[in-house]
């Protein structure tokens, strides 16, 4: 690879460093290169570069550049440690947390986990259109309890790391050398998304390590998780960083006008010619035929990249909510009309799909006399938290049911009476008895589908909705960790005794696996989630306007929301450059013809 120069700058520059530059313009590639070159020079043989980022998505494209394309030896590889912010921070707060107050004991409280615990803190509060003061109610009386968790229990949501490890450091200079001696340089990936709590963490890291910040600044799309404009500034006054600018630079899609494309859409001024490499349609706005123009676009991608002869291809339909990432993918595996399936994975929130898998478990589980009342619990569990931080107080309600109507069975076999007839327990009982009656083979693959298929079959709607939750878990492929133990449970045992402990277990490894390869084929997923990730090919895909009468009734699946010029800022404009430029070779846009993406319309 032949390295621009201001690449060679990033190589030769010495002391804290700011490297900035647009999507594709090789920042995370050079950083990589910058610290197998440290690793090779600088390193004692107890030290290592720590390459800190966001998201696994991007940790897992960063690991795969550190071992394939760079052809780094295995010693330098082995000198970087990539890691999210979570894992790093959670390493921290188990050895050191006790310092600030912490048991000495601790465990994640993982987002389900913690909608759980928060549900009845939050179910004091309306769901939707709350005043001010409500809101700021219940957001003191939520962190409250987290923090009481914390402290007492000593389970720590995701959102404390950052909090508690800057006390920590803050409060420690003999950590901050030990990290220092450990890490003496750290790389920190989309810097620009920083927030307060994580920006306090490197204030201490920066006073005894060496800090390379990779920022765009237009790229900052974590607004609402409190990120800060001024950042980079904030890192410029406080460690005067030497500063490298690739801003002009683009190698993720060279030889098209994607980056381009991509930059006109933050001014809104597009030239009359068509860009290389960026693609338009419109469909008509109803479901079928948007689905249809989908689809064929999804076949005519698919078939170029296999024409062209790329390998292990990927192709990502981005799209601008949860909700459409479902109806994507649930259009994708039964398509109109006759046209062919398209196997591909959705990225989804997991939350239900982890319950499900909790539910799954412990139906896989002989009786140990506790059986049933746990399965209840598991199921007012899956209720609680199956909205994560926003749940919805249909689906609380539904777990006060569960609760209620368990109560009431448990006081007629009590007095020696039948269970009501209407109760909701009745078919739920049904279905679970067919599912415990299930004989199990020792294969956890066919045994988890068995009792899966047996919810989906079942005349119980609520544990139907469980079973197409839980189709969404891809930790059971082959090789992973949490079959290699449910089989080995059932080799120590005869049965899978352990199956619920195992599959929590293997959802928090899950979550900070290093392993996660990056996607290929055709992946469904959220535009947010996107960010630091390339494909062979994008197509963004957004919703479509319901009329009713002539009057647009609702129009909430849009890439601005409600496809208003009055919702048009630089965060939206943002948001969809980020989409755009995630296409190494094309990016196609599908925007409905009755009411086209705004961003896309010249100005009025
Ligand atoms: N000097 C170069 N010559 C050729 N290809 C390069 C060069 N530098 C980087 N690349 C390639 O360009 C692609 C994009 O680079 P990279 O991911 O480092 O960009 P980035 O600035 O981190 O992007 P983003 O901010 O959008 O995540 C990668 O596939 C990388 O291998």
């Amino acid at each position: 690879m032949d390295l621009t120069k201001g690449q060679r700058d990033v190589i030769e520059a010495y002391g804290h460093l700011l490297v900035t530059g647009g999507p594709g313009s090789g920042k995370t590639t050079i950083s990589i290169l910058k610290a197998s070159q440290i690793a090779e020079r600088n390193l004692r043989p107890w030290q290592k570069i720590l390459f800190l980022s966001f998201a696994r998505a991007t940790v897992s494209r960063v690991v795969e550049a550190i071992s394939y394309e760079q052809q780094i030896p295995p010693a330098q590889r082995r000198g970087i440690n990539v890691e999210t912010y979570h894992s790093f921070f959670w390493r921290i707060l188990k050895a050191h947390g006790y310092l600030i107050g912490l048991p000495r004991r601790l465990s994640i409280l993982t987002p389900p986990s913690e909608a759980i615990s928060l549900a009845d803190v939050r179910s004091g509060f309306p769901a939707r259109k709350l005043t001010d003061e409500q809101k700021a109610a219940k957001k003191v009386a939520e962190e409250a309890e987290r923090t009481r968790l914390a402290r007492e229990e000593g389970r720590v949501c995701f959102d404390l790391f950052a909090p508690h490890v800057g006390d920590l450091l803050h409060s420690s200079a003999r950590i901050r050398c030990l990290i220092a001696n450990m890490y003496p340089v750290i790389i920190l990936d989309e810097f620009q998304d920083t927030n307060s709590e994580q920006w306090r963490v490197i204030q201490a890291l920066g006073e005894f390590c060496r800090l390379i910040a990779l920022a765009d600044p237009e790229q900052r799309i974590y607004d609402w998780i409190g990120a800060n404009p001024a950042r980079l500034d904030h890192f410029r006054e406080a460690f005067k960083p030497e500063e490298v600018d690739l801003s002009t630079d683009n190698h993720r899609s060279a030889g098209t006008e994607i980056a381009m494309f991509g930059n006109d859409i933050l001014t809104g001024t597009f030239r009359k010619d068509s860009y290389s490499g960026i693609d338009f349609d419109t469909f008509d706005s109803i479901h079928n035929l948007a689905m249809t123009k989908l689809i064929t676009g999804v076949y005519g991608a698919r078939k170029r990249l296999l024409d062209a002869g790329v390998s292990a291809w990927s192709l990502a339909i981005l799209v601008p909510t949860k909700k459409m990432t479902r109806m994507v993918s649930d259009a994708l595996r039964k398509p109109p009309d006759s046209m062919a399936e398209v196997p591909h994975t959705a990225v989804i929130e997991m939350e239900a799909a982890i319950l499900g898998a909790e539910i799954i478990a412990l139906l896989m589980q002989p009786d140990d006399g506790r059986h049933f009342a746990q399965f209840i619990g598991l199921m007012c569990n899956y209720y609680q938290g199956k909205g994560g931080d926003k749940p919805t107080q249909s689906a609380l309600k539904e777990a006060t049911n569960i609760r209620k109507a368990y109560e009431e069975l448990l006081a007629c076999q009590a007095a020696g009476k039948a269970m009501r007839k209407n109760s909701i327990l009745v078919n739920m009982i049904a279905v679970y008895e067919q599912a415990c009656a299930i004989k199990l083979t020792g294969n956890p693959d066919k045994d988890w589908r068995a009792v899966r298929r047996v919810l989906e079959d079942g005349a119980c709607k609520r544990l139907q909705e469980v079973s197409s939750e839980v189709r969404n878990v891809r930790i059971l492929d082959r090789g992973t960790q949490l079959r290699q133990e449910l089989s080995q449970n059932w080799r120590d045992n005869g049965n899978y005794r352990n199956a619920l402990a195992i599959t929590r277990k293997a959802f928090i490894q899950e979550h900070f696996s290093m392993s996660e390869k990056p996607e290929f084929g055709v992946i469904v997923m959220n535009m947010h989630k996107a960010k630091g990730k390339q494909f062979d090919e994008v197509i963004i895909f957004e919703g479509w306007p319901r009329m009713k009468r002539g009057q647009i009734i609702y129009n909430g699946d849009r890439i601005v929301r409600f496809n208003s010029r009055d919702q048009v800022d630089d965060q939206a404009r943002q948001n969809f450059r980020v989409s755009v430029t995630r296409g190494k070779r094309q990016t196609t846009i599908l925007t409905p013809n009755s009411d086209p993406c705004v961003l896309l319309l010249p100005d009025e």
